[in-house]
């Protein structure tokens, strides 16, 4: 089932070269934050490029339902913010449909305000761990009461005098240290988080932005990083950089369909989103940054992908697990389409996403005709060689919107394409991905009836 209605079946076709710009949509983990944080500055936050896909619409609609007033003019998304312990107590369940990221940084942002708020999302976020949010939050004085299996729906009651927490985080997680953070807003004095695995740091540079003091320190323990608590929030105007996980897809399609030469412009190359493209160009890939320059304090290029026939399977190292969490499902299509065995390690994460992911990829490459070996936090693909994955088989995408697009690239490579029970779940982050990939010459089309 999609998130918000009947399923869509969708198929992709092996089709001649993929041509073309892809103009990819915002990044969705900067859209997400530029709305949270727009909500808690005192004035109006102005965003443009924000990504209009249903996860950051959830947050948008939630983040009105704390009291900030959002209207949109033209493409420019303006937000009155209530400021930093200003939310209002929603007056209804608050639903975060697909989004682990709009909930846990939500429950992060309300924590220490005293207001009561319930959270509730779609089927595949109500099976997400949330223990590891309220596990901290608590440590602020908040309370959190919700499923068994520290599951939603929840409700979380606000601490009513918050204190300032020193946090390590115990598992590697930008969502985790980000509702800290945003929790410390709240609370007098430093908060502290320490994290053991540097994640994407978009939190630290938006916070920094608005004026908070946020200081990083890398040490021995890892990353340190120290907010100042209770600060008043300034206005900002945001220019929301094009999402590199998006970019993934049309990038790893040009990678393995034939005659290909796709250009995939002013993409963000944050050291700590980028680390699939590294990856990708130990395989062999021809992938080339264009134009590298700096936009808005992030490192930025267009990225130039065209179609590689000698792509070897690789040992994609654990520490750079953080840099591509969620690239790799459609690095594992690639994988089954280059020579050799790919192997990732210390990627226990992909069990809590949207869905099971390495579950989720290994039955449907399996059914693919493609040899995969999994272990709790690990897995491998070994790959048929440029042409060689037979396909031709519907899987299921999950309420996995990663999933569903990286099932469908495979399927512009396979011999028999490949199809997905239900593509409606695309729409959570790359709203535009089947006109863009059809754009391109790819053949995409919707099974109806
Ligand atoms: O903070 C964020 O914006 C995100 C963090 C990651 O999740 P975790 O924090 O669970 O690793 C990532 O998978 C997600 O798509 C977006
Ligand atoms: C894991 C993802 O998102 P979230 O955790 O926000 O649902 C994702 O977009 O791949």
């Amino acid at each position: 089932m999609s998130s918000h209605g009947t399923p869509i079946p969708m198929t992709a076709h092996r089709a001649g070269p993929l041509t073309g710009t892809a103009e990819v949509p915002g990044d969705k983990s900067i859209s997400h934050r530029a709305l949270i944080l727009g909500a808690l500055a005192v004035g109006e936050t102005t965003v443009t490029g924000l990504l209009e896909g249903q996860d950051v619409l959830d947050t948008a609609k939630a983040m009105q339902a704390f009291g900030a007033e959002i209207e949109t003019r033209g493409d420019t998304w303006h937000i009155h913010g209530v400021g930093v312990g200003g939310f209002a107590e929603p007056e209804t369940v608050i639903d975060c449909g697909n989004s682990g990221t709009g909930v846990r940084l939500i429950m992060g942002a309300m924590a220490t305000t005293p207001i009561i708020a319930t959270f509730t999302g779609d089927a595949s976020l109500n099976r997400r761990p949330m223990a590891r949010v309220t596990d901290p939050l608590a440590l602020f004085g908040a309370r959190a009461v919700g499923r068994s299996g520290g599951r939603l729906p929840m409700t979380i009651v606000g601490a009513s005098e918050p204190v300032p927490v020193r946090y390590a985080t115990p598992v590697p997680s930008a969502q985790v240290k980000s509702a800290v953070l945003l929790a410390g807003l709240g609370a007098p004095g430093e908060t502290v988080v320490i994290e053991r695995e540097a994640t994407r740091d978009h939190s630290e540079r938006m916070l920094a932005g608005f004026g908070a003091q946020v200081v990083t320190e890398d040490t021995r323990e890892g990353r340190v990083i120290t907010l100042t608590g209770q600060p008043e929030l300034r206005p900002q105007s945001i220019a929301v950089p094009r999402d590199p996980s998006s970019a993934a897809f049309p990038v790893c399609a040009a990678l393995i369909v034939e005659g290909s030469d796709v250009l995939v412009p002013n993409i963000g190359l944050n050291p700590t989103r980028a680390g699939l493209f590294t990856t990708l160009r130990e395989m062999g890939a021809d992938l080339t940054y264009e134009n590298e320059r700096e936009e808005g304090g992030e490192p930025v290029a267009d990225l130039r992908a065209r179609f590689s026939p000698d792509l070897r399977g690789i040992e994609v190292p654990p520490e750079r697990a953080a840099s591509m969490i969620d690239e790799y499902p459609v690095l594992s299509a690639v994988a089954a389409c280059a020579d050799g065995r790919t192997l990732m390690t210390g990627v226990k994460e992909l069990r809590v996403k949207e869905s099971d992911r390495i579950d989720a990829m290994a039955q449907g490459l399996r059914a693919a005709g493609v040899e995969v070996q999994e272990g709790e936090d690990w897995w491998a693909v070994t790959g048929r060689g440029q042409g060689g994955v037979p396909g031709g088989v519907t899987v299921e995408s999950r309420l996995d919107h990663r999933i569903a697009m990286s099932f469908l690239v495979l399927g512009m490579a396979a011999q028999r394409g490949m199809s997905v029970d239900d593509g409606g779940p695309i729409a959570t982050s790359f709203p535009i991905f089947e006109p863009l990939m059809a754009a391109l010459g790819a053949q995409i089309q919707r099974n109806e009836g």
